[in-house]
This record gives structure tokens, sequence and C-alpha cells, in this order.
């Protein structure tokens, strides 16, 4: 449902087109509702097949969840929203059909709350959302990115180091009744403080198997530098590679936010083995919303992959005003987190996206053959060279490189 009919209504007040700063697309949901409600429905087929591909052949199927779930997204009003990914049928191989979840969220209380009812609250307002994925049966979930607190690492504040915990944490322990209760793997993306090592912070997704058990954890590699991500104050690069989990539904990866920028980091896991990458985010609109639906999608059809996008949704207000030396006066939030969380397939055909400032869950079924079909079709890792790269990248590693460039002789020449 959406809030207002936006600049699609010609009488569009000044008080309409203030409420967008709710972080709608003038009042609309999301770019897709947006189009559907303005476009007649034969243009909005055309423009949707350009937009979101085709998956074998047809437009991307949607299914209907269960009423339990619907009743869970009504009553606690986060957007649900749900897909099916088909792949052609072999003749030697079943379907390898899993469903998959997304959730993004707000934080639940201000940043000013005491901390331990900051995360409390988020417990409070995940469950029903979780409720919802394992009533639907969805096999793999994932969170966003550090789920469990607010997105402080804008103000270089030490104090909010308190939210990290083991992996082993209260966060984990949480999920980890989820996962047993519904069979579900569980991505859970937190501030991990590692106790063995000096107490040492880390952003870290960690695996939840189906049995409530612990898998593994992967440390996010590429720490930002950019805006108002002075992420580099609380953590470093991570150290852990590119880890491939191998679960009961399949082989997958993480891929944390900054690290969907660099388009190697999505290599190493699809060289890894992985059939879907997670990118659990938190970014905001001004600095990455135009990159947003290209580099998942892209690395998708180079790796031949799924992809799950996540990114979280609202503004969040802290309570001193910080800067980052960008000459920008000082302000107390980063701007919005536009959600917009969604699927990549191999076959570059993609999910619409949830909504832009509403939490949500977004489900999809993928038949993980489209995997190597996408492979044996166009052949990307046949052809990849990957020989020239590991050249041409030991050779960049050398204190002495220098660039391999030809220049026209006649450049530097003085006319006469
Ligand atoms: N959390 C995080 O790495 N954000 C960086 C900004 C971006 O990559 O869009």
């Amino acid at each position: 449902m959406e809030k207002t009919d936006g600049i699609g209504n010609e009488n569009g007040s000044t008080e309409e087109k203030q409420s967008f700063k709710d972080g709608s697309i003038c009042g609309y949901n999301s770019l897709h509702h947006l189009l559907s409600a303005n476009l007649k429905p034969q243009l909005y087929q055309e423009v949707s097949r350009l937009l979101l591909g085709l998956n074998c052949g047809k437009a991307l199927e949607t299914i209907v969840p269960p009423e339990s779930a619907k009743a869970l997204s009504s009553k606690h009003d986060f957007d649900l929203q749900a897909f099916k990914f088909s792949a052609d049928k072999e003749l030697l191989r079943e379907p390898r059909v899993v469903r998959v979840g997304l959730i993004q969220n707000c934080i639940a209380l201000p940043t000013t709350a005491p901390f331990s009812d900051q995360k409390k609250a988020i417990f409070e307002k995940l469950g029903p959302i979780i409720d919802a994925a394992g009533a639907s049966g969805v096999n793999i979930l994932c969170l966003q990115e550090a789920w469990m607190m607010p997105f402080a690492f804008c103000t270089r504040e030490e104090r909010w180091c308190e939210f990290a915990e083991p992996v082993n944490g209260e966060s984990t322990q949480f999920l980890q009744e989820f996962a047993l209760k519904y069979n579900m793997v569980i991505i859970s993306s937190i501030l991990e403080r590692d106790i063995n090592h000096g107490e040492t912070l880390w952003n870290t997704a960690v695996i939840i198997g189906n049995h409530g058990n612990i898998i593994g954890k992967h440390r996010k590699n590429h720490i930002p530098r950019v805006g108002d991500f002075n992420e580099s104050t609380y953590y470093m690069e991570g150290n852990t590679g590119h880890p491939v989990f191998e679960t009961a539904y399949g082989k997958i990866a993480v891929n944390i936010c900054y690290g969907r920028h660099h388009p190697l980091n999505w290599l190493a896991f699809g060289l890894n083995g992985a059939e879907i990458v997670f990118n659990p985010s938190a970014t905001v609109g001004e600095l990455s919303e135009p990159m947003w639906p290209i580099e998942a999608r892209n690395a998708a059809i180079a790796n031949s992959y799924f992809v799950g996008s996540i990114n979280r949704v609202g503004t969040e207000i802290f309570p001193n005003p910080f800067t980052s030396g960008d000459g920008k006066p000082p302000h107390p939030d980063f701007g919005h987190f536009y959600g917009s969380s969604h699927f990549s397939a191999p076959d570059a055909s993609c999910t619409p996206s949830l909504s832009r400032y509403k939490d949500g869950l977004m489900i999809s079924d993928m038949d993980l053959n489209l995997c190597r079909q996408l492979k044996d079709k166009w052949g990307f890792r046949m052809t990849a060279r990957y020989e020239l790269y590991a050249d041409t990248l030991a050779s960049y590693l050398k204190p002495d490189f220098e660039p391999q460039v030809i220049s026209d002789p006649l450049l530097h020449k003085k006319s006469f």
C-alpha cells in the first residue's frame, strides 16, 4: 500500500513532497511500485523486461507466501515479497531448489536509549520477521550488516564498541534458536569482539547451521574510507580470506558491504565454488544508490552465482554531531539508509527491490542448477584467462612495476 500518489498525482502538494523525506520515492515504496502505478500494464511489462531481465525466457514468477507470514507482515508492518528463479530441466540432475530470505530493518529505539534496551528492541523487532521467514519455509536467511546495533561507525566514538560480541555471543545465541526451530541456515553479520586476540574488533558474518550449530565466520575484507563511513576507526581488514561454507542447502559465501565495489572479491568467492553470495550492507542514498542495482547484478552474471543484497533502512540520529574531513558542517546522521534489498541471478534476471523505507522480508526460490547452466552457456570461467591476470597482478605488486603503456611516438614531437 503506497502512502501518496507522489508526483504521479498532478496536484501533488508541497506537503506531499515533504513527506518524501520519509525515504519513499515520491511517495512510493520502491522504483518498481512507482513504475507499475504510473505506466500502462503493457508498458510496465516492457520496462520490467529491460529493468529486471527474463528468467528462462519469462518474467520472474512470484510466489504467494503463506497466510501466517502475510498476517505477520500486516501486524508488524514489514514489506513481504516472494519470487521464484527457475532453471532449465536437466536430463541427469534433479532440480536443486532452495528457498532463500533477506531481512532489512531500521533500528528499534533512538540511539540515545541504553545500549541493552536498543539491542533487546532490535531482537524483539526481528523475531516476527524471522518467524515469517520460518513460516514460509525459508532454508537460508541473511540479515543486514551489523544488524544488532545502530550503524554508529560514522561517529568515531569508542563507546559504540560496547555493542561488540564474541562469535558465540548473545546475538548468535538468539538466532541459533530460530535456526534450530525452522531448520534454517542463518547468516548473521555482527560487530565481533575477538576475545582470544586481545579483545580486537572485527566486522564479521557468523554462519549458523540449520541444526543451530556455528559453521564458521567470515570477516569483512575491504573497509570503507568514504564519506561518513569511518569504519577503519573500529576494525581492520579481515583475515579470513574468501571462505565458502558448504551448508545443507548449498555452498554460500558472504561479501560484506563495501566489498561489493571490488570485483576480485566477488571473483574469489566464485573461484572457491560459491553458489549464493550474500552482501549484507549499510549504505546511504546520496553515496551509493546508483551503484546498488548494478554491482551485485554484475557479480551474479560474471561469476555465475546468485547474489542476495541487503541494506538497512531509516535515518539514524546520533547524540553528538560529527564531521568526516570533507568540509561538510557537523551533522548527527549518515543520511537515509535506502533498503532496496533484492536478489540477482546468474542469467542477469533480478527481483524488484524491497521498500526504500520500511522493514522487509524478501524471499526467493532459486534452482541452483542455474549456476552451472550459465557457466555452460556463456563459458565465463573457461574464457577468463586467469593466467594473464595473475601475471599482471604479480608484476603490479613489485616495487619496480611500470605500467604497460605504449606511447604514440609522435605525441611528444614538436610541431614545426
Ligand atoms: N558499510 C559499508 O561498508 N558502507 C560503505 C558504503 C558503501 O559501500 O556504499
